[in-house]
């Protein structure tokens, strides 16, 4: 499962809006089609490596790919049989349709599967649930490669429905952007591979997947205080703080001090107890402070929040600490530059009543709290106040143990720390810990995400 990175996502609405625009700047839909068409009939020819191709074709413009595809195949000289659901029901599709010469059989229960299933039988256009019957059909179909037209058939392309499609694809070629349920659960994993086929539309827009990540250098004349200092503040449970600030120092902070807490996992690490935490916001060199990791619901915690809110510092929320600062955070409507770290149960704590996708729910959240929302998961979702939207997906599994988001909010003040834009710190951090995690792989643990070896296994 992969995704490129860097890429835009585009909702069903932003795709008809690039899709006019593409067609106002002269390049019609006809031409379009024949790009997707030529793209799938590409990847197909490789996939099926000489083995025969069925291609399933549904009433609409999706349908119209697959007849262009079957076309360009025939004439390479592919094994290639089209099945249909149904009669084309746009102009487009009938057309694509007229100008494929070969048998169209029909989608039943006797349909003879090939080696390679190409699924152009709905994309950003479904609108319902698949029929009972066409998904037992498609069922009988399975066990075999199957590569999809721009989304597996079944999938609600917006990723606000979690529909699951009956052919899971080996690989999906997203036309003109990645839509969001290519990186969003449960849908993301019956994607496969998704491979961008940008056809010539002008994707722009805010949303994007996760880019490569890219170690920074310090500058030549950098000294521990211009790399950023972090000021992580610990609760009743200092090993979770602890791993925030080992982080911090590993994400490249230069400066890190653990307020309240004595476990100081490296001796650079200056850990001081709780009665500095005052002085120490009053600080001009602190540039992040991190509030939450290891901090359960409790007076204390609303009074060290509300103590680094008023300090005005650039704050890195997470855990209890999100929903102890929320109503303050949303009246100082951006004053305070601030990323939030929910997981799952932390989001609907904080933000009940929300929906839409999980795309959706981030950007309101972020729009509410005036706030960078980091929405952790497997399907992670970065999203800004002003709609910029980064995915994760596919993330590394092997950071869903305890202690990984203690080490992200730590990662995520060093960044922040540097004094850059709030939404690029996230992302940086996000990518950061992801990499780490690869690198790790099974058995990881999040101390390991910190540790000197890897450091240096990452240098080499
Ligand atoms: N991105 C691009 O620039 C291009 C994309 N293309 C392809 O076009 C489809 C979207 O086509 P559209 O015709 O809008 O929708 P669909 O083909 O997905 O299907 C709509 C069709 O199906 C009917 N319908 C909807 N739900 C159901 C259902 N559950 N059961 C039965 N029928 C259903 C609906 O009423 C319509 O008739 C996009 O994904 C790309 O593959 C073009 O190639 C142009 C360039
Ligand atoms: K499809």
């Amino acid at each position: 499962m992969s995704v490129p990175a860097n890429v835009p996502i585009l909702t069903s609405e932003a795709m008809r809006a690039a899709e006019a625009a593409c067609a106002a700047s002269g390049v019609s839909l006809s031409e379009l089609m024949d790009r997707a068409g030529a793209a799938i009939a590409d990847i197909a020819w490789r996939m099926a490596a000489g083995s025969p191709i069925l291609i399933l074709c549904g009433p609409g413009n999706n349908g119209g790919d697959g007849y262009v595809a079957a076309r360009l195949l025939a004439e390479r000289g592919a094994e290639v049989r089209v099945a249909a659901l149904a009669d084309p029901a746009t102009e487009l599709a009938r057309a694509a349709r007229a100008l494929w010469t070969g048998a169209v059989e029909p989608l039943d229960r006797d349909l003879a599967p090939a080696a390679l299933i190409v699924d152009a039988l709905f994309g950003v256009g479904l609108s319902r649930p698949l029929p009972y019957e066409l998904i037992e059909n498609l069922q009988s179909l399975a066990g075999r490669r199957v590569l999809a037209v721009d989304v597996p058939s079944g999938v609600a392309s917006d990723g606000v429905r979690d529909w699951s499609p009956p052919l899971p694809a080996d690989v999906t070629v997203a036309l003109g952007a990645l839509k969001p349920a290519h990186v969003l659960l449960p849908t993301a994993p019956h994607c496969g591979q998704v491979l961008l086929a940008r056809i010539g539309i002008d994707a722009g827009g805010t949303m994007r997947t996760l880019p490569s990540v890219s170690s920074t250098k310090p500058d030549v004349a950098a000294h521990k205080f211009s790399r950023g200092m972090v000021l992580v503040r610990a609760g009743p449970m200092p090993g979770a703080a602890g791993l925030a600030s080992a982080a911090a120092l590993r994400a490249g902070a230069g400066y890190v001090v653990l307020s309240g807490s004595d476990h100081a996992p490296f001796s650079a690490i200056i850990a001081e107890d709780g009665a500095g935490y005052a002085d120490r916001l009053g600080d001009a060199r602190i540039g992040a402070v991190i509030v939450g990791p290891g901090y359960p619901v409790s007076d204390a915690l609303d009074d060290d929040v509300m103590a680094a809110l008023d300090a005005g510092k650039p704050l890195v929320l997470d855990a209890a600490a999100i929903a102890a600062a929320l109503p303050r955070l949303h009246q100082l409507d951006g004053a305070v530059p601030a990323i939030l770290t929910p997981h799952e149960g932390e989001f609907a704590r904080a933000f009940p009543g929300l929906s839409g996708s999980k795309i959706d729910r981030a950007l309101a959240a972020a729009a509410f709290a005036q706030a960078v929302v980091v929405y952790k998961g497997a399907d992670t979702i970065i999203a800004a106040p002003d709609g910029r939207v980064v995915a994760a997906w596919p993330g590394s599994p092997w950071l869903a143990t305890a202690g990984t988001g203690d080490v992200l909010a730590g990662a995520c003040g060093a960044m922040l720390a540097r004094g850059g834009d709030a939404f690029d710190a996230a992302v940086a951090a996000v990518g950061w810990h992801i990499a780490r995690a690869a690198r790790i792989g099974p058995g990881l643990v999040a101390d390991d995400l910190v540790a000197d070896d890897l450091v240096r296994e990452c240098n080499d």
